[in-house]
Parts: structure tokens; sequence; C-alpha cells
């Protein structure tokens, strides 16, 4: 086939039933079952959601091990989308470990065995030159991308295109938490070769077998998609994530296109959130914390900026700020001095206070610094070892702990590790959750510091405000209003995060702040928000959310007359998403 066969434009897109409308879902009426027809095509009996979620809960128990029970959720998003979200929302806590980390981890290791079908848009480098041309293929108008390269999936490494489970699992969150219509959001992986050899030798590996392509042919690559992404959806907010190196094309596009690093800049708002709960909670006034991060990647520096941000927000000085941060790396402590050429992004927090001397041991450093923060953020699975936390329990009342990476067997440590070596006082957060724990008398809960917290209030905000771009401010408004959305209850039994299972309220506080933010730097193109007051424009964003529990309410009088109606969401492949009356089950 010729390459232009390949890249013809198709004829009408393909009409996605499954995926985008529920078409098969048991509890429509006979009459809206004959006018889909899909009359037949079902059991008789017309169901009410009680009685699905219990069979979809059940089927989910009776999968022994996470990666069944992941393919299980992927077969019931592809198969009924608003069951699926009606069951996300309403067991948001206990699914979200299935469908993100840890167990998106597991299946993108395995996404080469496990895959049955595609999920989102795959672009490779040999597409350069036809990159517009082929999102035409795409049938729906996208609000929102996720894109990655794999080259750094979670803490598992380079995974090429094997990562698709990321864009996949951030924009169910986004759908979730944030009420993204899913058929709105686009999961994008790039193709640009993967530095990982038992993959490229892998018969099942889907990708393209070479190794990953050099930075400068991968910043023409991503000059042309920001461009072709923008010119197909003007409007689209583009979220890279995971990429191994993602600060040139943060630093290239972030005030050209409404775009932002979910690793750099969600998870440094994410943190922030919870670090000014935890400063409160430990008693120790900001000017007088000092943190050692374990890990000096795009995450580190991230929150560490983001962190130095809130310190002279306390009233400090930037270079006193700075000053608070000793990074580790995997050459141990980063100093000026250490002998070898520092990546860019690490020298801003390069020590040269150390009289020459250089760390390789964490223990030692903690010797010497006597931190008040323990940042993990290396990939490095149990490197917060019992001497580390019972260190830092000896050195603070109320140690700040934060193993951070991802998925689990990444974690620095555990929270149980972290609550027994530090009698029960440490302040605690991780990347992946870990169970409630019984101490003493008390149920002790930890905090999960995952970007899953902000990044669909980042998105929703950027989306409704018509962002131009997105700014700093709007990433910092994001960690702000995630401190402040704690409830009384919350507050009282000293949690840094809110319950997950309150994160569509909280998404909200974030999408209102990330707004604000937008409307004070004039980024903004949606003017008309500018005139709400906060009330005003809560009740609009929660207005252009997406419910999946208001997706199936039609009986029969309704539905004859929307029969009648001809208000056809798959005449043009795009269902009502944009005057927010879903069209999608007609
Ligand atoms: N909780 C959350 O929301 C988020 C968590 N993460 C997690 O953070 C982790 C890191 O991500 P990211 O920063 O993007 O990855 P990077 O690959 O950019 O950074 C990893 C860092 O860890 C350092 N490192 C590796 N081995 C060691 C070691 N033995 N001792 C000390 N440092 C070491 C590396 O050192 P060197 O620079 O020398 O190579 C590097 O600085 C991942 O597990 C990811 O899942 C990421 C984003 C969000
Ligand atoms: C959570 C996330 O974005 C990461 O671990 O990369
Ligand atoms: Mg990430």
């Amino acid at each position: 086939m010729s390459q232009n066969q390949t890249l013809a434009r198709p004829g009408p897109p393909p009409r996605q039933l499954s995926t985008t409308s529920g078409d098969y879902d048991s509890s429509n009426p006979p009459d809206v079952r004959k006018y889909l027809g899909t009359y037949g095509l079902t059991p008789p009996a017309v169901e009410s959601f009680d009685v699905q979620a219990q069979r979809c809960l059940r089927l989910l128990a009776m999968k022994p091990t996470p990666i069944e029970k992941f393919q299980y959720l992927t077969h019931l998003r592809a198969t009924n989308v608003h069951l699926f979200y009606r069951l996300l929302s309403e067991n948001i806590k206990e699914l979200t470990p299935l469908i993100y980390t840890p167990t998106v981890g597991e299946a993108c290791v395995r996404w080469h065995e496990i895959f049955t079908q595609p999920e989102g848009m795959y672009l490779s480098y040999t597409d350069r030159g036809h990159l517009r041309q082929i999102l035409d293929n795409w049938p729906y108008k996208v609000e929102i991308t996720v894109l990655t390269d794999g080259s750094r999936i979670l803490g598992l490494g380079d995974l090429g295109v094997n990562g698709m489970g990321i864009p996949v699992g951030k924009l169910a969150l986004y759908t979730a938490c944030a009420g993204i219509r899913p058929e709105a959001t686009l999961p994008l992986t790039l193709d640009l070769g993967t530095n990982n050899k038992a993959l490229r030798e892998d018969p099942l590996y889907m990708g393209a077998r070479v190794p990953k392509i050099s930075a400068e042919e991968e910043k023409e690559f991503l000059d042309e998609l920001m461009a072709a992404l923008t010119d197909k959806w003007p409007s689209i907010v583009i979220q890279f994530e995971d990429f191994k190196n993602p600060f040139p094309s943060l630093e290239r596009y972030q005030n050209t296109y409404a775009m932002f690093n979910d690793d750099v800049q969600g998870t440094g708002a994410v943190i922030v959130g919870g670090f000014i709960n935890a400063v409160k909670a430990s008693g120790v006034p900001a000017k007088d914390h000092r943190a050692i991060f374990l890990g000096a990647g795009s995450a580190g520096v991230g929150v560490a900026k983001q962190i130095v941000e809130f310190f002279i927000k306390e009233g400090l000085t930037e270079e006193e700020a700075r000053r608070k941060f000793w990074f580790v790396d995997s050459n141990g402590l980063v100093t000026s001095d250490r002998g070898d050429k520092l990546a860019d992004h690490k020298v801003y927090f390069a020590r040269n206070d150390n009289n020459g001397r250089q760390y390789q041991s964490l223990l030692r450093l903690i010797d010497f610094v006597r931190p008040t923060i323990l940042m993990g953020l290396s990939t490095i699975g149990g490197a917060f070892n019992t001497d580390i936390l019972q260190r830092m329990a000896k050195l603070n009342d109320r140690p700040i702990i934060f193993p951070l990476s991802n998925p689990s067997s990444k974690s620095e440590c555990t929270f149980e590790e972290a609550v027994h070596n530090t009698d029960g006082r440490c302040l605690f957060a991780s990347g992946s959750p870990f169970p409630s724990l019984e101490y003493g008398e008390k149920l002790l809960t930890p905090g999960q510091g995952n970007n899953m917290y902000v990044f669909p209030g980042i998105g929703l905000g950027a989306i409704l405000s018509e962002a131009v771009s997105v700014t700093q401010d709007m990433i910092y408004a994001s960690a702000e209003s995630l401190s402040t959305s704690l409830n009384k209850q919350e507050v009282a039994d000293g949690w840094l995060y809110p319950d997950i299972r309150r994160i569509r309220e909280v998404s909200v506080i974030v999408t209102r702040g990330v707004i604000r933010a937008a409307q004070q730097n004039g980024v903004d193109r949606a003017v008309k928000l500018r005139s709400l007051n906060d009330e005003q424009l809560d009740a609009y964003i929660k207005e252009r959310m997406y419910d999946p529990h208001q997706e199936r309410d039609i009986v029969g009088g309704e539905a004859a007359q929307l029969l009648t109606s001809g208000t056809n969401g798959y005449t043009n492949g795009v269902n009502g998403i944009t005057n927010g009356v879903s069209g999608a089950h007609l």
C-alpha cells in the first residue's frame, strides 16, 4: 500500500458505538433499543444501574490478580463507557489503584502481551510530515490529550509504546475526577523508538524496533505535533507525561501552547498542596525547614521549585529558599564541585557549601543536614530504610516523610515502615496508595501525594477558561486550592490531602483556582467567566462536568420523544458535548 493510501482520510468516522455511547447498555428501555438498532442484541431484562454494578463488582471480585481486574475494567470501559464511569466514580478509592498506579505500571510492562484493542492514537517518527493529516483519523472533537513517548513510565524505565497505559489511565481519571467527557479525551503515544532492548527484540512489541531518536529529532517531531494538534483542535489542552527528559519541551512550548508537564508541574503542585498542610502540622515555621530530596530528576526538581515559590510567599528570599534543598542523585549529593557535568535542571540546586566534601551515603548526609523533610523521587524502592527513618524520627517531633516514587514497588518506604520507625509521628504521603494502619489506639491514614489530585483540575480549568497557555500562576493556584480543599473532619484528623472519595468536589475547587489565575494572567479567552462570582463559577464548572449518572436516565416516554426529535449525536461523530446536553445515548 502506498503512503498516500495509508494516510488517506477515511470516509465517515467509524460508528464507535460501544466506546462513546453505551448503546448496548441493558438499562435502555425497549423503544430506545429499537431506535438504536440494538433490540435483541442485549438480554431482555431492563436493568437498573445498581443491578449492573453488582454484577460488575462480583465479576471483579472473581478476578484473582490486579492485572486481571485491570483487564476486566478495560473491557468494561470499551463496552459500556457510562457504566464504567459510574462504577469508577462510586468506588474511586477501591478502583483507582486498579486502573492507575500501581496496577497500570504492571500493565505497561506487559502491554505488548495483554493488548486487546487500541484505546488511543499512535504517531510514529516515520509519520512526520503527515501528522496533521493523521489526526483527521480521530473521529471526535478533542478537548484534552495526554501524550507520552513512553521513555520513563512511572519508575519503570523506558517502555516505548507500551507506555500507552499511562495516557489511557490519566485520561480515565480526567473523566472520573473532573468530568471531562470520555470522548473529548485523546490518549496519545509517540512511537519514537525505545532504548529498551528486550522490548525491541520481543516479537509481540508493537512499536518501532529502533533506539530512541535523538533530542534534535524529537524536537522537530514535537514542533510538528504541537502545531498539528492545535490546528486540528484550536483550544486543545496538551499534557506531557512520563518523558525521560521533559525540560526542553516544557521550556519550548509553555508560553505558546495550552500545555503543561504533569511530572514537573502537576507533581510540584500536588506536593506543595500537601506540604503546606504538613508544615502547619509540623509546628516548625517554614523558615526553619530543611529538605533532602532523594532523586534529582524531573519530578524532584519540579517539586522543589514549587516549594521554593511557597517559601518565598512565606517571606523568605529566593536565595534563602533555594538553600533549603539538598539533592541526591545516582552519584550522591548534587554539588557544584563533584567533578561531573551536572544536567542543566540540577544546577540551580547544586550545593557549594560542602567544603569539598562529597556525600554518597544518605544516612551521613542526614546527619550533616539534619533535615525536617525527606522526599523520595528516585525510583529506588526501599531506599528509606529503618536506619534512615529512625534517624529522621530522632531529629524531629514530626518528620515529613514523602516517598513519592511509583508504582508501589518503587516507593522509598511503605506507610507501615514509616509509622513503625517514627513511633507513629511522621507526616506521610506516598505516590502510590497504602492501606490505613492501626497504631496503638489510633487508625492512621496515609496521604497520597499523587498528581491525580491536581492535573484533572488544571486541565479542566484550562479548558473552561479557554486558556491560551498554562501559566505558572495557574499551576501554583492548583496547589493552594488543593491545600484548602480539606473539610473540617479531615483537618481535625490531621490529614494532608482530602479523602480521595471527594475528588470531584476537590476538582471543582482546584478548577476554580486555576480559572481565577488564568483570568489574573489574562490568558483566558472565555471572558464571560470573569463576571461570575465564586459561587456562580462553581455552579458553572459543575454544570459542565460529565456525570455518568445522568447518561442513562431515559425512560420510555422521554425515549419516544427523543426518537422524534432527530437529535442524533452520531451523524457527525461528535455527540452533544458542546452544548452540555449529552446526545451520546441516542
Ligand atoms: N507522586 C507523584 O505524583 C509522582 C511520582 N513520580 C515518580 O517519581 C519517580 C522519579 O520520576 P522522574 O523524576 O520523572 O524520573 P527521573 O528519571 O527524571 O529521575 C530519577 C532520579 O532518581 C535518581 N536516582 C536513580 N537512582 C538513584 C540512586 N540509587 N540513588 C539516588 N538517586 C537515584 C536519578 O539520578 P540521575 O539524575 O543521576 O540519573 C534521577 O535524578 C518515578 O518513580 C515516578 O513514578 C513522578 C511524577 C509524579
Ligand atoms: C504519577 C506520575 O505521574 C508518575 O509517577 O509519573
Ligand atoms: Mg507521570
